[in-house]
């Protein structure tokens, strides 16, 4: 990405519905739930499960899985650093903008890169007393490099060892792990929690900091 334009004289235009208002209506509290870890550690699984977990209690949550992204609004973008980088600032938007409107947001990517997940939680301060909405907790699936490439869902590690695919996640490029984040899901080489078990653990968090209580 060269530019990332600037535009000039713009004016926010504040909306007379408000965000309470919408989380009334709806009756959930919207947050975003930032799920980061290298290809094959189980995001998408865990966003999955979750976004299921969610549904059958009524709550509405939406996940954003960097893959599926990266078929439309990313579909410009690469895996160099620069693109990388644009991909999270892109999805750390549209998150907070569901989060804005009252959804339980699920974001699934690697986001390897420590200033950009920082980026993002920064866009969704914790909130005030009285604006209790957002929350940016960051999920990290800590699944060892090994136990993700024995899966190889998808072959890219195959074709990452082969040179096939260079500048590849955990091969040949890198992924900074959290230094503090709400949750880590830890996973080993044999023994893995299944991912409704992994879930359940969200969820409990997610109700025990209140973002599960009626409006
Ligand atoms: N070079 C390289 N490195 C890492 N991943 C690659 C690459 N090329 C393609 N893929 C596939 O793209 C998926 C990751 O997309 P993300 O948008 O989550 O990546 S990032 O956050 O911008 O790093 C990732 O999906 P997951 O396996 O679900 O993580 C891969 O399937
Ligand atoms: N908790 C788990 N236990 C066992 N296998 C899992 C678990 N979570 C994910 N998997 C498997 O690992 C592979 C990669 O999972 P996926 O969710 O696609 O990872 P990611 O989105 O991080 O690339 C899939 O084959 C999936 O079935």
């Amino acid at each position: 990405m060269s530019s990332l334009g600037n535009s000039n004289n713009i004016f926010w235009q504040e909306c007379p519905v408000g965000k309470l208002e919408r989380q009334k209506l709806i009756n959930q509290k919207g947050c975003v739930v930032w799920i980061t870890g290298l290809s094959g550690s189980g995001k998408s699984t865990l966003a999955f499960a979750l976004n299921r977990q969610l549904y059958s209690r009524g709550k509405l949550s939406y996940v954003l899985d960097g893959d599926n992204l990266r078929h439309g609004l990313n579909k410009d973008l690469g895996f160099s650093a620069e693109d990388r980088t644009e991909n999270i600032r892109r999805v750390g938007e549209v998150a907070k903008l569901f989060a804005d409107a009252g959804m339980i947001c699920i974001a699934s990517l690697i986001s390897p890169y420590r200033k950009d997940r920082d980026a993002c939680r920064a866009k969704l301060p914790d909130s005030n007393f009285i604006e209790a909405s957002f929350l940016t907790k960051a999920v990290f699936m800590n699944t060892p490099l090994s136990l993700c490439e024995s899966r190889d869902a998808k072959g890219l590690y195959k074709l990452a060892r082969a040179g096939k695919i260079k500048g590849f996640t955990g091969i040949d490029d890198p992924y900074e792990p959290p230094l503090q984040c709400e949750i880590e899901l830890q996973q080993i080489d044999g023994i893995c929690r299944t991912p409704t078990a992994m879930s359940e653990q969200v969820v409990s968090y997610l109700e025990e900091k209140g973002y599960l209580e009626d409006q």
